[in-house]
C-alpha cells in the first residue's frame, strides 16, 4: 500500500497528483488544498480520469495514515518579481496548519516542495513538531540536472557521463563542489577527452536554463514534478538512490541541500565526499543565508 497527501493543488500539486496517478506510483491519494471548491474539482477530474483509484479531497486526517506528505502550498503569483517573494506566505501557511499536523503525529516522510526550499522545509519540521529525518525538501535537485546536462552536451557526452551535486540553496547561494565532480569517472582537474571544461560558463549556462524555463513556462513546474515522482519512487522503494534534498545537516548547522540517501524512513547516509576549503566555505554562506530566512520566517509569525 501506498498512500500519498499532497497539501496545496495549485499548479505544481495537481499536476504532480496527475503524473501519480499516470504513473501508477500511488494506491491511495489524499488531495488537500485551502480552497475547497479546488481540492474537490482537482479530486473530481482525476476521478474521472482514474475510475478505479481510490482518491479523497479535504480529509486532513490522511496525514495521519501517509506514507509520504508533499507540501506544495504557496502563492505562485508572488514569485514573479523576487525568486523568494513566498517567504512570508509560505511562512504564515506552515504556521497556521502547525498544530493541526503536530496534532496529526506525521508518522511518514514529509517532502516538501514550496519555497524558500531549505528554509520553510526547517521551518516546517520545527512548527510541525517532525523529526529532521523524516523532513526533506527537494532542495537543488533540478539546478543539478541543469549542470549535468550543460555539460553533457558542451562535451558531447550523455548525462549519465556527468557526475556531481550542486548544494547549497536553491534560488540563492548554489554552491558547485567541481572538486568532487567527474566526466567519465575523471575529475575536472585537467583536461576531458582533450577539452578543458569552462567551469564558470557551464554554470552560467545552467542558470540560464532555469531562467528560461520560467520566462516561457512562468515556472520550472515540470522538471520538478518530474524529479519529484523520482523521489517519491525511491522512497517506496526504499532505495538509497542519493539526491541534493534540503536536508539537516549538522556540519552546516541546520538545513541546506545536500546529497543523502533516501528511503522509506526519510534520510539516510549523507554523501560526505572530501570538499576544499573554498568549497566548504562557500556551503557556510549558504547555511547562514537559510538560516537567515528561516529567522524571517520564525519573526513573521
Ligand atoms: N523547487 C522548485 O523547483 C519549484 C518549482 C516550481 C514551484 N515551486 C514551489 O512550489 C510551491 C507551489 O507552486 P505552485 O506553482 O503550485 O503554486 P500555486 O500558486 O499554483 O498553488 C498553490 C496552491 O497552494 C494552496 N494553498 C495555499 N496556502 C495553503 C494552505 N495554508 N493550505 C493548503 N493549501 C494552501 C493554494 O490554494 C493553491 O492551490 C510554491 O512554493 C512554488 O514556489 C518550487
Amino acid at each position: 500500500m501506498r498512500a500519498i497527501t499532497i497539501i496545496g493543488l495549485g499548479q505544481v500539486g495537481s499536476n504532480l497528483a496527475a503524473q501519480l496517478l499516470a504513473s501508477d506510483s500511488v494506491d491511495q491519494l489524499d488531495l488537500l488544498d485551502q480552497s475547497d471548491e479546488r481540492a474537490v474539482g482537482v479530486a473530481t477530474d482525476l476521478g474521472d480520469a482514474y475510475p478505479d483509484a481510490a482518491i479523497t479531497s479535504q480529509d486532513w486526517s490522511s496525514v495521519s495514515r501517509a506514507d509520504i506528505v508533499v507540501v506544495a502550498l504557496g502563492k505562485r503569483d508572488l514569485i514573479a518579481a523576487d525568486r523568494f517573494g513566498e517567504l512570508a506566505f509560505n511562512a504564515q501557511a506552515i504556521h497556521d496548519l502547525g498544530q493541526q499536523m503536530a496534532d496529526a503525529d506525521i508518522p511518514g516522510v514529509v517532502l516538501n516542495l514550496a519555497n524558500p526550499n531549505e528554509a520553510s522545509t526547517a521551518f516546517i519540521q520545527q512548527e510541525w513538531r517532525l523529526q529532521p529525518k523524516q523532513t526533506v525538501g527537494i532542495g537543488t535537485i533540478v539546478d543539478t540536472a541543469r549542470l549535468r546536462r550543460t555539460m553533457a552536451d558542451q562535451l558531447g557526452l550523455s548525462y549519465n557521463a556527468v557526475t556531481g551535486f550542486v548544494d547549497g540553496q536553491h534560488d540563492g547561494n548554489l554552491v558547485m563542489p567541481w572538486s568532487t565532480w567527474r566526466v567519465n569517472g575523471q575529475l575536472l582537474d585537467r583536461p576531458v577527452m582533450g577539452k578543458t571544461i569552462d567551469q564558470q560558463q557551464a554554470a552560467i549556462e545552467a542558470r540560464m536554463k532555469g531562467f528560461t524555463a520560467i520566462k516561457g513556462l512562468t515556472s520550472d513546474w515540470t522538471a520538478l514534478v518530474a524529479w519529484t515522482l523520482r523521489v517519491i519512487k525511491s522512497i517506496f522503494a526504499d532505495s538509497g538512490d542519493t539526491y541534493p534534498l534540503a536536508v539537516n545537516q549538522p556540519q552546516f548547522g541546520g538545513y541546506i541541500s545536500f546529497p543523502v540517501q533516501i528511503g522509506r524512513k526519510g534520510v539516510g547516509n549523507y554523501l560526505l565526499l572530501p570538499l576544499d576549503e573554498l568549497e566548504t566555505g562557500q556551503l557556510k554562506v549558504a547555511a547562514n543565508a537559510i538560516a537567515q530566512q528561516l529567522a524571517a520566517m520564525q519573526a513573521s509569525n
